[in-house]
């Protein structure tokens, strides 16, 4: 892949940005290879986008819902042409391993095609009036521009899940990708502009959160802000937004707890741990970091995990042997070494990993290894914040009611699972873990395109995103009452 230099996307041009500066990518399995380089965009820039989206408002709400859906199934039929090239770019701009970057490109196409197909389906009810000779109706208009500002950890799902209802609902849209995934956001743009849409619809512009995602959360044009990332920066754009009337939606931070019951399936929960908790290199809103476990099965869970997790391959993501890769950039790694030196400080105990991984190539990368702490109390940092990489803490509790109390006891509530076969703890579960995504014999990460997607706490702004979730957000209501 050659290195190239993306621009800006604005009212259906590519432009370069006044400013003259560029923001490099850089591979995190190789540190001293470019990806390729985005715009440094300015204020003016993000003006010129939300202007040209506004313009392109009215023609594009106009539209028959079918053929606004015609454009994003051209986008879908041209992402697909283009999924090797896409899921490559997103394994060396982030480091996820090909197999899940292309698990994730092919998602991206999925989600514009059932958003495609919600052009066609009901956009309002027939509402009995009390007036027996008059009609009355509710009916589904867009909000307006949108802005979409979303983390690098998704670069294509994260964008198009946001993206693809905002158009089919007939809104324009203003993306800002963050900026270590914005390589492989332009990727997908290239798609959007080869899909043909009409100038000023989808607009893509980079720069620094500070500045360009500032400014669509302070713009006045910007009818709505739809968000996900880390907790202060989501907790700001909403209160901005929220200030001058504007509507938000956030998706921010999780803190997810699996409870291991003495009756499980051990060697399912263990394959269920692993793989919530260290694919993506733990890089996930919905993994799993908390694993609670039941005491009478404590030691024999844990002997068997660290078994497995000493199987791991840790490597370059396009390595077809690699499972797991490295953290996505130098700021997420020293986080990560940060965590994993205040678990050890205060007082949990090392079972597995928990370095820095320097043999042959892999000096070249962020790379840690998968680590796992015992011992841990809720009261530990590692316990409560969201660390973002390959790190478990195992945690003992005696009953089931101690695990679900445990399991509350953070300020997220994004997602939640159990292993057990008792229907009682099941129900229990069900009905008394705090998160909105619950989830029974399987592991906290697995997001489904069809069905509402957010947390509960400070894990989200209690809106839902994804399935007929999104229709809420990303459109308004209006009632119609007609009399002849
Ligand atoms: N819940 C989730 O899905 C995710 C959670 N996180 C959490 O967040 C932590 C940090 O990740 P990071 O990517 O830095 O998350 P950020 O919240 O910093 O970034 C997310 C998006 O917001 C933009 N942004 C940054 N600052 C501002 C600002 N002041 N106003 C408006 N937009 C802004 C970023 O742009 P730019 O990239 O240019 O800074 C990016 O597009 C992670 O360690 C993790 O804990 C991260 C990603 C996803
Ligand atoms: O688990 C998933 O597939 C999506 C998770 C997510 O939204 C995130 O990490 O930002």
């Amino acid at each position: 892949m050659s290195e190239k230099t993306f621009s800006n996307y604005i009212g259906g041009e590519w432009k370069a940005s006044a400013s003259g500066e560029v923001i490099q990518s850089t591979n995190p399995a190789n540190k001293t290879e470019v990806v390729g380089s985005v715009q440094k965009s300015t204020r003016d820039e993000l003006n010129e986008a939300v202007g040209q989206a506004k313009g392109a408002l009215k023609a594009w709400r106009k539209l028959a819902g079918a053929e606004r859906g015609n454009y994003l199934y051209q986008a879908a039929a041209i992402m697909e042409e283009n999924l090797e090239e896409i899921a490559t770019t997103m394994t060396k701009e982030m480091g996820k391993s090909l197999p899940e970057a292309k698990g994730e490109t092919m998602r991206g196409i999925q989600i514009l095609k059932y958003y495609a197909g919600e052009g066609m389906r009901s956009e309002g009810d027939v509402i009995p009036s009390t007036d027996a000779s008059a009609f009355m109706f509710s009916k589904r208009v867009p909000v307006g521009v949108v802005g979409v500002i979303t983390p690098w950890n998704f670069p294509v799902a994260i964008p198009i899940w946001k993206m693809a209802p905002a158009l089919i609902y007939g809104n324009t849209v203003v993306l800002k990708p963050a900026s270590e995934g914005s390589v492989t956001a332009a990727k997908v743009f290239e798609c959007f502009d080869k899909a043909g849409f009409p100038a000023g619809v989808v607009n893509f512009i980079t720069g620094s959160g500070s500045v360009i995602g500032q400014g669509l959360a302070e713009h006045n044009d910007v009818n709505a802000v739809t968000f996900t990332g880390s907790n202060n920066v989501g907790r700001n754009i909403g209160n901005t937004v929220g200030a001058r009337g504007g509507k938000y939606q956030l998706e921010m931070g999780g803190k997810n707890p699996i409870i291991i019951a003495e009756d499980c399936d051990i060697e399912a929960a263990v394959d269920a741990t692993l793989s919530g908790g260290l694919k993506s290199t733990g890089q996930k809103c919905t993994c799993s970091s908390r694993v609670i476990v039941q005491s009478a099965i404590y030691d024999q869970f844990k002997e068997r995990l660290l078994e497995k997790a000493k199987d791991i391959t840790v490597g370059d993501g396009m390595d077809g042997s690699t499972w797991m890769g490295p953290c996505a950039s130098e700021g997420q790694f020293n986080t990560v070494k940060h965590y994993i030196a205040k678990g050890q400080e205060e007082g949990a105990a090392l079972a597995l990993g928990g370095n820095v991984l320097t043999e042959g190539n892999l000096k070249d990368g962020y790379y840690i290894e998968p680590t796992i702490f015992d011992n841990v109390t809720t009261d530990m940092t590692i316990a409560q914040e969201e660390i973002f990489g390959p790190v478990l803490a195992l945690m003992k509790v005696e009953t089931i009611e101690d695990a679900i109390d445990l399991a509350n006891d953070v300020e997220f509530g994004l997602s939640a699972s159990i292993f057990t076969k008792n229907i009682d703890h099941i129900l229990s579960f069900i009905d008394d873990i705090e998160a909105g995504l619950v989830r029974i014999n399987s592991e906290t990460a697995g997001v489904e395109l069809q069905a509402p997607f957010g947390g509960m706490k400070a894990s989200s702004s209690y809106s839902r995103e994804q399935g007929q979730a999104a229709k809420e957000f990303f459109t308004t209501t209006k009632t119609v009452f007609i009399k002849g």
